[in-house]
């Protein structure tokens, strides 16, 4: 495990150079790994698995979307896609992939089948932190460890056909086999990881709780209303509101920023940018700091999870979530950049893609002779 310096801060972690796919596939190779449930993270994790060339099996409930879904990804019913409680029986390591929600239920059949040295795996620390609220308690006979993949399964999936790799945590809960280390980094890397870096089940959870609920999604959806509002309301137009609230974030300075840095941003725009940027940054900053606070503790009291779990255990769960969605989706900021999407020219005719391509690339050439080390 590589000890590396992140902003003077040593971690451990472990990277494909050090733990490469050929070690990963022997220490699988004699394993079933069963991916329960096949929503979101399950295709993901289940296809670049096999891809890795590991025998991977889906348990996933018949006439369900995503049972047919499955089979359109090339699972084989009887063969590698099977009835939840069937594939609990064949897998060797149980990846608990279901919603946070749907594991409470389920976990009394999964816990029937965690016979002695299998492994339970999940991708999120929700279910073991707060089992005071949904009594998942694996037996002690079984190794039980997370590899949490830090953003969408959709975005796994397709950085590794590009080639590249989402980054993830790990981290181990009970090591029962003694070999709980070797198959949890084993797995990570089978999934495609970029690289892993070490957590615990707690830490995970509340940093990912926290996360999606602030600067992911929460947070920059509230910043985006209120400066859409405030544009919206000093008279200027849609467009104008939502270009200088999203979609240059996302085209133009989001992208430079995820290449090198805010810093190398801040010191790459207009000197009138970098000077009311520098000057307002702490004033959002301080503003937004009892927010975070507030949102900290109400994960780390456990009142997040009741709430999520109290609303996704409803019977009329998805048609109270579609009304929220349908609020936010017929918002007039992001009718507005519907818009705003369908006239960027890559969405538009095939001759303006190709044309696209071509400025895509010199775009590419001179933003690169524009860093700083050249
Ligand atoms: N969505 C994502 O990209 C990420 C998810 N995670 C974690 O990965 C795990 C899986 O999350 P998602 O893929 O979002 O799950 P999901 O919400 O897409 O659900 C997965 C599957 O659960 C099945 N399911 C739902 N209720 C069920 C029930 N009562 N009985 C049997 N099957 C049921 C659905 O058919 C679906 O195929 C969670 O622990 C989540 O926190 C972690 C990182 C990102
Ligand atoms: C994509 C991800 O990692 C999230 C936002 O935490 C989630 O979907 O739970
Ligand atoms: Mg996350
Ligand atoms: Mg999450």
């Amino acid at each position: 495990m590589a000890k590396l310096n992140f902003g003077g801060v040593e971690e451990n972690v472990v990277t494909r150079e050090e733990f490469p796919l050929v070690k990963a596939q022997k220490v699988l190779q004699n394993e079933v790994v069963a991916i329960i449930g096949y929503g979101v993270q399950g295709p993901g994790q289940a296809l670049n698995q096999r891809d890795n060339g590991i025998h991977v099996i889906v348990g996933q409930r018949r006439n369900s979307k995503s049972w047919d879904k499955a089979v359109r990804d090339g699972f084989v019913p009887g063969e590698t896609l099977f009835e939840i409680e069937e594939a609990l029986e064949r897998g060797t390591i149980i990846c608990y992939l279901l919603s946070d929600a749907a594991q409470i239920q389920l976990w009394p059949t999964v816990k029937k089948h965690l016979t002695p040295g299998k492994a339970l795996y999940f991708s999120h620390g929700f279910g073991i932190t707060y089992n005071d609220q949904t009594g998942i308690v694996p037996p002690a006979e079984v190794d039980v460890f997370l590899v949490a993949p830090k953003g969408s399964g959709t975005s796994l999936r397709r950085m590794f056909l590009q080639g590249r790799g989402l980054n993830s945590s790990y981290a181990i809960f009970q090591d029962a086999t003694g070999r709980a280390f070797e198959r949890v980094i084993a797995l990570g890397i089978a999934i495609g990881s970029g690289y892993l870096f070490e957590t615990n089940f707690k830490k995970e959870v509340y940093s990912d709780l926290t996360g999606e609920r602030g600067t992911l999604m929460g947070a920059i959806q509230g910043l985006f209303a209120a400066q859409y509002e405030v544009l919206r309301s000093k008279g200027h137009t849609p467009s104008e509101a939502f270009n200088e609230t999203v979609e240059e974030l996302t085209q133009s300075l989001m992208p430079l920023v995820a290449e090198n840095g805010m810093d190398w941003m801040y010191a790459n725009c207009s000197t009138t940018a970098q000077r009311g940027a520098l000057d307002w940054w702490k004033k959002f900053r301080d503003a937004t700091l009892p927010v975070f606070n507030d949102l900290y503790e109400s994960v780390a009291t456990g009142k997040e999870a009741a709430k999520s779990i109290e609303s996704n255990s409803k019977p009329d769960y998805r048609e109270k979530l579609e009304a929220e969605l349908k609020e936010l989706r017929e918002s007039e900021l992001w009718q507005a950049g519907k818009t705003v999407r369908s006239l960027r020219p890559e969405n538009q005719d095939p001759a303006a893609k190709s044309e696209n391509k071509l400025h895509k690339s010199t775009a590419k050439q001179k933003f690169s002779s524009t860093l700083y080390h050249d």
